[in-house]
């Protein structure tokens, strides 16, 4: 494909003691031949490809020195965008970098999209969306583990699988379509019936498999949505401030200080928390506390995970008893905080009522069960298989969504074979399965679309 010229600064703004202006498309060599003063009267045209030469910038139209500089050229098609690609290499300053920027713009190169430069290795084929999109994944991860997904995302793991599958449907379907050309053969529809079930068996059964990862592969991405529950007053708001090492939340003695929700973002060994502190649940006349209140409830159904405090100097309360009631079937880890009092809470009756949840106790106040809860939170998290390196990670949300939909295709195909519905009924569903997997790499996508996820890019990627 023929694209024009784009450029941008391709390096963060005002920091750092190098920046770089990317060029891209046809022209890039050309017009950065336009404004390179190198030593003698070298041009970069007649440069080896993938090679970096040191000169200066110069206005053509006044004759004036900009900047002095190292050029990189490099050569369609094993580049970046499997264009012409030329990064001018400038000293950090912002005003400096933006005077070789718009020179190289009035000299013929066009101001590039945010993620056009991505865009352009995909439109010409050096990767596909999935990749694509794993770029811009890498450049927000939060933790070592979420970069690691987003790096095998990045070398095409994922659609490799995808790729795979696809070809199964694809061969499947033309081998329903020779058979119904030659039905004189007696058994044909037999083996059809039989071939036809088996491949859409295990089409089915390799979405699943993806799909499983994708819990986990979405916490790495967005984190583990982890909501902080307990009576007013136990310690919630400063079990929020412990984890995140920072005073974010306002801790005071007077039950009902927290009255809307809190969110923060946390590491906890390689964990991603969005930590959610909530206003203690009781009932209250107090109409704001009340609204917080409520809130606290709807947050309730959307945790991965729920920290429920509960205070050693207190005796266990019917509240108490409510809450441990109301998450009943989630993840929770039960915090017992306040150790530096005397004991009033019934252990006995906090174990009874955690069952297989882990209880911390903690003293919040004197630093004390940090480490033992963040322990606890990560060895929930990573217990086994998780961590195996050749596991790939569903993490996108579209790419989830686009999994759920072809898994619903190929078992809407699974039950018409087995009801016997006519063959082109199964190869619509069949065919619906393979279109919607395709989306996941872009063979199949609107254009729209991939516009609306490059926009979502940085500057100069
Ligand atoms: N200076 C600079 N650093 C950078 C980038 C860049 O564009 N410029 N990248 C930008 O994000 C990343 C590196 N990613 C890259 C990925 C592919 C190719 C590339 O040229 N691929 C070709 C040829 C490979 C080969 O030499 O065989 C290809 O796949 O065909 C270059 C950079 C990070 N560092
Ligand atoms: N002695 C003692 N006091 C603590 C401990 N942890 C918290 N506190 C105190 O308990 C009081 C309430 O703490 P918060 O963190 O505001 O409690 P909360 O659960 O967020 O309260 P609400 O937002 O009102 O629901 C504050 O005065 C804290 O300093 C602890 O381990 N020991
Ligand atoms: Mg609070």
């Amino acid at each position: 494909m023929e694209f024009d010229t784009i450029a941008a600064i391709s390096t963060p703004l005002g920091e750092g003691a190098i920046a770089i202006v990317r060029l891209s498309g046809n022209e890039a060599i050309q017009i950065a031949d336009k404004i390179f003063k190198g030593v003698g009267d070298k041009r970069l045209k007649d440069v080896p490809s993938h090679t970096i030469h040191y000169g200066h910038i110069v206005d053509p139209s006044s004759g004036q020195t900009v900047e002095e500089v190292m050029v990189t050229v490099m050569r369609a098609p094993k580049t970046f965008t499997r264009e012409d690609v030329v990064e001018i290499n400038c000293h950090g300053g912002l005003f400096s970098v933006n005077r070789v920027l718009q020179l190289v713009l009035t000299n013929g190169a066009r101001l590039a999209e945010p993620g056009e430069f991505t865009k352009r290795a995909f439109l010409n084929g050096r990767i596909d969306l999935s990749q694509a999109e794993a770029v811009m994944d890498l450049i927000r991860a939060k933790t070592d583990r979420a970069m690691n997904v987003a790096l095998s995302q990045m070398e095409g793991r994922l659609s490799k699988l995808i790729r795979g599958l696809r070809q199964t449907i694809l061969e499947t379907l033309a081998h329903v379509e020779v058979n119904i050309d030659y039905p004189e053969y007696d058994d044909v529809e037999e083996m059809t019936h039989k071939m036809l079930i088996e491949k859409a068996l295990y089409v089915r059964d390799e979405i699943n498999k993806l799909l499983q990862t994708s819990q986990q592969g979405k916490i790495l991405r967005e984190g583990l949505a982890t909501v902080i529950i307990g009576r007013p007053n136990v310690g919630k708001s400063s079990l929020l401030n412990s984890l995140v090492h920072e005073n974010k939340a306002i801790v005071t003695d007077i039950p009902g200080t927290t009255r809307d929700v809190i969110e923060e973002y946390v590491n906890v060994r390689g964990v991603p928390l969005r930590l959610i502190d909530t206003a203690g649940i009781r009932e209250t006349e107090d109409i704001v506390e009340r609204i917080g209140v409520e809130r606290s409830r709807e947050v309730l159904k959307k945790a991965d995970l729920i920290l429920l405090v509960l205070n050693y100097n207190e005796e266990l309360t019917p509240e108490d008893e409510q809450l441990f009631e109301a998450v009943k079937d989630m993840d929770v880890i039960v915090i017992v905080n306040k150790t530096d009092l005397p004991q009033k809470i019934d252990m006995g009756r906090v174990r009874e009522l955690a069952g297989n949840w882990p209880i911390v106790t903690t003293s919040l106040l004197q630093e004390k069960g940090i480490d033992e809860l963040e322990e606890a939170i990560s060895s929930l998290f990573f217990t086994g298989a998780i961590e195996a390196k050749d596991l790939t990670y569903v993490s996108n949300s579209r790419h989830i969504a686009l999994l759920h939909q072809a898994k619903q295709a190929v078992e809407e195909a699974i039950s018409g074979i087995e009801a016997g519905v006519p063959i082109d009924i199964v190869q619509i569903d069949l065919t619906r399965t393979w279109e919607l997997l395709g989306e996941i790499i872009g063979d199949t996508v609107h254009e729209s679309l991939i516009d609306q996820l490059f926009s979502q890019f940085c500057l100069g990627k």
